[in-house]
């Protein structure tokens, strides 16, 4: 099969301020989802050893970074938000090749990493501890914060620029060195932002990239003495395993993990609002977000007029490569996820839910080579399907009906996850019920679940995170530990 290579250059390591060649010699393709014949570039599939010159570098350029004032710190984060401005386009163009968001959505995460960066820089800055009484009089007590040490950062592929960044970014500015293994379907991308960290100076193996197996180099991060800190965003099964491998070992662990999130929709709401939030929060980025919105709890009396104006505007939706102008939704990011998407489809059918929109992929000529599924919603959906359960990452909606809001909270908070979650109404009781009862990290009156804002804390409840909170202030306290600190002259 002949293959539209669109770039043939393969992306190396970056270790201690060098590109570097894999000991392994190995590389794979990174191929676009909507045209599986088109090659966005190569990477290399890493060894341990890679790890092990990757973590050792770090380990050595941390001492010297951490003693840098944090306004030094800063000014590399400031440059680098700089060139990555400057290559915004360059970026985005490469995220929707490589992952399929539509070129827009790429481009609106290539300015908030850029965003990220800012914000953090201005962290160098900022105070760090507090002035405590001590009973002794003529003693001090204060407390500051230490950086971990190296920090390794395992990402996923659904936001190939704004996870990288927004933990890459607080790590560095507390003073610790990095090493990340990015998700090898978006592992181009990645390389490109390092390329912009490389041109805004900062010193050898205060950041290093490693690519590779997750099973290999995710997991050699994780098992690593010298790391003392992993971030990571990904599935359950991952998160969980990364984990207990670093409680084994005494490291701290930071992880996001999946979201089976709700929207409530009052007999009060604004349906319009209602209805774009939820073709919006729920089919964006083709679902493949962990604040998606995949549950439609909708009360009875206004029912049936929410599913008729969600189904007109569904309608309206274009799906193809996220590089054409006018496309609403891209491709699904990789066969893999096609398939588990296809797979729930099934289920639901098989379950007794019906399919009232969408559900087939999208084969006909101009999609036949991606990964192509149209935008589906079921209805009749029970408290115990596997849809109604189960992260599908995929534009897939299911409609539960409710009578009143207690039921719709009830069965809202019936999940393992407690990601995100939003209700429409305009009654303010409802909104107060909603934000004390409801069991999410992220809880949104008349706006959609997805969406995040970087200056504040993110994270969920429940099988969703490790109970720790990313971005904004709080991304502080993963970051570093505290250090209680008393003087007696
Ligand atoms: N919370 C979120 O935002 C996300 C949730 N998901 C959920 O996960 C499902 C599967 O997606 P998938 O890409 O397979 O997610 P994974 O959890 O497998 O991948 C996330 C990251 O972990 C790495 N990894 C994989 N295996 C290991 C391991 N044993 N030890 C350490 N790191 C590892 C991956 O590397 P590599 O790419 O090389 O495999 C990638 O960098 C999705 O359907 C979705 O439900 C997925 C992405 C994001
Ligand atoms: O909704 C967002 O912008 C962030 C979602 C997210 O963090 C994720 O999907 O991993």
């Amino acid at each position: 099969m002949e293959h539209t290579v669109s770039e043939n250059r393969t992306y190396l390591n970056y270790i201690n301020g060098q590109w570097s060649v894999s000991s392994t010699g190995e590389v794979e393709a990174s191929i676009s989802p909507a045209n599986k014949h088109e090659i966005v570039g190569y990477i290399q599939k890493s060894s341990l050893d890679d790890l092990n010159a990757a973590v050792a570098g770090a380990k050595q350029a941390q001492k010297q970074w951490r003693k840098l004032a944090g306004s030094v710190r800063g000014d590399y984060l400031y440059k680098a938000a700089a060139v990555l401005e400057r290559r915004l386009d360059e970026v985005a163009e490469t995220m929707t090749r490589e992952m399929g968001k539509t070129l827009p959505e790429a481009k609106g995460e290539t300015a908030r990493g850029a965003a990220i960066l800012r914000y953090y820089a201005g962290e160098g800055l900022r105070a760090v501890g507090d002035v405590i009484p001590s009973t002794d009089s003529g003693a001090l007590m204060f407390t500051t914060r230490v950086p971990l040490g190296v920090v390794g950062v395992i990402t996923p592929w659904n936001f190939p620029v704004a996870i990288p960044i927004w933990k890459m970014a607080p790590a560095l500015i507390y003073g610790n060195a990095v090493v990340i293994k990015p998700a090898t379907e978006t592992a181009v991308t990645c390389a490109k932002i390092i390329e912009c960290l490389e041109e805004a100076g900062f010193p050898a193996g205060v950041i290093n990239m490693v690519t590779g197996a997750g099973s290999v180099i995710g997991q050699g991060l994780a098992d690593h003495p010298d790391v003392s800190g992993i971030t990571f965003t990904g599935s359950n099964g991952v998160g969980k395993r990364i984990g207990q491998a670093a409680l084994a070992r005494g490291a701290k662990y930071q992880l996001e993990m999946g979201g089976k999130n709700p929207v409530i929709v009052a007999s009060d709401a604004d349906l319009d609002l209602a209805v774009e939030a939820t073709v919006s929060g729920g089919l964006r980025s083709t679902g493949q977000k962990c604040t998606a919105t995949s549950r439609v709890i909708v009360q009875s009396d206004i029912y049936e007029a929410f599913k008729d104006k969600l189904l007109q505007k569904l309608k309206g939706i274009t799906v193809g490569d996220g590089m054409k102008e006018g496309i609403w939704m891209g491709p699904c990011a990789n066969e893999n996820q096609l398939q588990t998407v296809v797979t729930y489809i099934e289920k639901g059918k098989e379950e007794g839910a019906s399919l009232i929109f969408g559900g087939e992929r999208l084969q006909a000529p101009g999609y036949e080579n991606g990964f192509f599924i149209e935008p589906t919603v079921f209805e009749h959906v029970t408290k115990d399907m596997a849809i109604a359960r189960e992260e599908i990452f995929g534009p897939v909606l299911a409609l539960m009906k409710v009578d009143s809001i207690e039921e719709a909270l009830t069965l809202a908070n019936d999940a393992e996850f407690g990601l995100s979650a939003s209700i429409f109404t305009t009654n303010i009781g409802h909104m107060l019920s909603f934000i004390n009862e409801m069991d999410a990290g992220l809880v949104r009156i008349n706006a959609e679940s997805a969406g995040v804002e970087l200056q504040a804390p993110f994270g969920g409840m429940k099988q969703s995170s490790s109970h720790s909170r990313e971005q904004g202030r709080a991304a502080i306290e993963f970051f570093t530990s505290i250090k209680t600190v008393f003087v007696k002259p």
